[in-house]
């Protein structure tokens, strides 16, 4: 079971990517969408981040973004990966189908689920609900206590067990502070090896501003093939807080850091189609 091509981890050669991974921005509508495509984004994740960590936009949004993605295939340019947001499990099992099949990635919320077997039959009931070109990426929250949910080491060693390729590590609160303070260092180099053993990818969020990036590469100099392969930001890159609009000059300090050779790859269209997982 490998990775997708376009997200494999950056060659050896390659120690600018290495040092500095692809990264996402959250969007809740398009003129938003355009603004992160302007920085070179390469993977947009669409939910509404005013209801919550993962809450989504409207079917609505959806179809809007599926139709702005097929008309650039038109035009040209950049085309990034979109993502939904699917909500927490509840609201997920009941809006998965409706996600559009040009989407890549869609991901819910394990709150509430505080045992395996509920973990691994709402996976299942996802994947058969969305369509088979959208890919279910699992999600373990740094403070699982807050979401009554499984500890992250727990579910990735769950979606490993499922087939599922791809983790995303994120925060359920937004006020306790980043993913990195939460875990701290040895937990997250323990989850990087982790994830490398199981060839899997993981992108990593929770209230992430550049100081966390540069604590993180500092805490990863030493083992840097277990980096995330993806950094996912939203309220470092608003006004305000998540809830407020993106900013274009905090985009641009951001996007700063991520002008590497793994960004470019990703923004020409290396993304692969991934299977589902076998379990399901
Ligand atoms: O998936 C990315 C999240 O929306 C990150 O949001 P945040 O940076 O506000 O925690």
């Amino acid at each position: 079971m490998g990775i997708s091509p376009g997200l494999v981890p950056p060659t050896p050669n390659d120690d600018k990517a290495r040092a500095m991974p692809p990264w996402l921005i959250s969007v809740r509508d398009l003129r938003e969408a355009r603004l992160a495509i302007r920085s070179g984004v390469p993977i947009l994740d669409w939910k509404e981040p005013a209801d919550g960590a993962l809450a989504p936009v409207s079917k609505e949004t959806w179809t809007a973004a599926a139709d702005w993605l097929q008309r650039r295939s038109h035009v040209g340019g950049p085309r990034p990966a979109l993502s939904a947001a699917l909500g927490e499990p509840g609201l997920a099992t009941r809006i998965a189908a409706s996600v559009p099949r040009s989407f890549r990635f869609a991901k819910a919320g394990p709150s509430g689920l505080d045992r395996p077997d509920q973990l691994r039959e709402f996976w299942g009931t996802l994947t058969a609900s969305l369509p088979e070109s959208v890919e279910l990426v699992a999600v373990a929250y740094a403070d699982h206590e807050a979401a009554g949910s499984l500890d992250p080491e727990t579910i990735l060693a769950l979606a490993a067990e499922c087939g599922m390729h791809r983790i995303l590590i994120d925060t359920f609160q937004k006020s306790s502070g980043s993913s990195t303070a939460l875990l701290g260092r040895q937990r997250l180099l323990s989850i990087g090896a982790q994830i490398r053993r199981h060839a899997q990818w993981w992108a990593l969020a929770g209230s992430l501003g550049l100081a966390d990036v540069q604590t993180l590469q500092s805490w990863f100099r030493q083992s840097r093939d277990t980096f995330p392969d993806c950094l996912a930001v939203r309220g470092a890159v608003c006004d305000g807080d998540r809830r407020g609009r993106l900013c274009p000059d905090r985009l641009r300090r951001w996007a700063a850091q991520f002008d590497g050779p793994a960004a470019a790859k990703m923004r020409k269209g290396g993304l692969q189609t991934q299977s589902k997982p076998v379990i399901f």
